[in-house]
């Protein structure tokens, strides 16, 4: 660790974040087909109960149970229950009636025998019991009761939470307004990808990286372009970021060399909250406020800007968005590699699981090398203090996926 500056633990941060922060975004209604990323401004409460009614979870016939052991032989009612068509009669006793799967069980039935477990003339059925009450019907509300909670305030909807909330018969939902993620790059160097190459020049790699990052996540990106490593076109373009943006992630120049303006801009308003954190990569994460609006300062190179904005962003803008705080999942997993790390800073690796469900790591801990974030499905996060990893040593492994990537 360099000496003479003081650096945040990353648990410092993420707790600085997740108590100064609170959701920005409104409220509002919209059709079920638009939820999926949404998140829901409150309980999402069953409209119908699901089932509506008892129905038959296979094509058989219904009649009324209990049967005991032995050979049977019962009546067919000379009409059908179908999905959408259900029988409005009554069975009478002794009596049986042909149902189809997802058809309502007729009155005077309860319990349905499989098609292929009879025989049958087309008059009466034959069979053998014993056959339980109920048997192969779904009764009605065993999934849903109607007034019931079925999914949480704050919930960030999955695609298969509409077929939840479908079913449960809701139809518009009550979600928060998309949160607006600004994404700037800063820096002389950097050209738009597949633009004409020339020397001292690379391409923007952060930019196209966040704004995915931000859609996966369900929010509403503005691409606020590359800015110039100049002080005045930053600032403008800040000013600008923060009248049409909730938020604004930067990176590149977040440091404290001659050209690192964003972290000397946030200094100046006296609002760069955290700035050096003990982490690897990413280091300069500069955290600030830019006329009211948050500011993350990432790093430059694109690995530390990958994991500042896994680590402290992406949970930092799930409360800014309404849906609370979102710690990653992890596992652990048998290290596949060797290393010993020194105290002071966490570290995050480029790292994948194998087949056999052990963690290698990418060849260079480097983070410029961008392409170590292909070849990764995840990171492995290391602790503060110093560590000796074996092969076989448990490490914590994040999946990417667990991160919304
Ligand atoms: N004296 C110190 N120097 C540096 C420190 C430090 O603590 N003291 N930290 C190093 C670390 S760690 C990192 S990370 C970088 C981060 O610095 P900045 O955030 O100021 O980033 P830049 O200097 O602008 O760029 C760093 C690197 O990344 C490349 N870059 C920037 N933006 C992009 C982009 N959109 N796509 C692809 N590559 C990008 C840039 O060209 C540089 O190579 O500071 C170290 N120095
Ligand atoms: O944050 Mo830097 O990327 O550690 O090299």
């Amino acid at each position: 660790m360099p000496q003479g500056a003081y650096w945040t633990p990353v648990a410092d941060a993420l707790a600085h974040l997740r108590e100064k922060l609170h959701p920005v975004c409104g409220v509002e209604g919209i059709p079920l087909c638009q939820g999926a990323n949404r998140i829901l401004a409150g309980p999402a409460i069953a409209l119908r109960a699901h089932p509506p009614a008892t129905n038959s979870a296979v094509d058989g016939y219904a009649f009324s149970g209990p049967i005991p052991e032995g050979a049977h032989e019962l009546t067919l009612v000379d009409d059908r229950s179908a999905a959408g068509d259900p029988y409005t009669g009554v069975v009478p006793a002794g009596h049986a009636i042909r149902i189809l799967t997802g058809a309502d069980v007729p009155q005077g039935t309860d319990t349905i025998i499989l098609q292929e477990d009879i025989t049958t003339d087309g008059k009466a059925i034959a069979f053998n019991g014993p056959l339980k009450t109920g048997s192969n019907a779904r009764q009605a509300g065993e999934d849903m009761a109607r007034g019931q909670i079925i999914l949480p305030g704050q919930h960030k909807l999955k695609p298969c939470d509409l077929a939840t909330l479908a079913s449960a018969g809701v139809g518009r939902l009550n979600v928060r307004k998309r949160l607006r993620v600004g994404i700037l790059s800063t820096g002389d160097e950097l050209l738009e990808p597949g633009a004409m190459a020339c020397p001292g020049k690379i391409y923007d790699a952060n930019r196209s990286m966040l704004c995915a990052a931000i859609t996966r996540w369900g929010y509403d990106v503005r691409d606020l372009g590359i800015a110039p490593d100049n002080r005045d076109t930053i600032k403008a373009t800040l000013d600008q970021a923060a009248r049409d943006c909730d938020v604004i992630l930067t990176s590149g120049g977040a440091s404290a060399g001659d050209e690192d303006h964003i972290s000397a801009l946030l200094q100046n308003t006296g609002s760069l909250a955290l700035w050096r954190i003990a982490i690897k990569p990413g280091r300069p994460l500069a955290l600030g406020i830019w006329n009211k609006t948050p500011v993350f300062g990432l790093p430059g190179n694109p690995v530390a800007a990958a994991v500042c904005a896994l680590l402290f962003a992406r949970p930092a803008l799930s409360v800014l968005a309404g849906a609370g705080w979102v710690d990653p999942v992890s596992y652990k997993i048998p290290a596949a590699f060797r290393k010993n790390k020194k105290g002071g800073r966490q570290e995050y690796l480029r790292a994948r699981m194998t087949p056999e469900g052990s963690a290698e790591i990418f060849g260079s801990e480097g983070s410029g090398r961008v392409s170590g974030l292909s070849w990764a499905t995840g990171l492995v996060a290391l602790p503060d203090e110093a560590v000796a990893i074996d092969i076989g040593t448990p490490v914590t492994y994040i999946p990417f996926g667990e991160m919304g990537l």
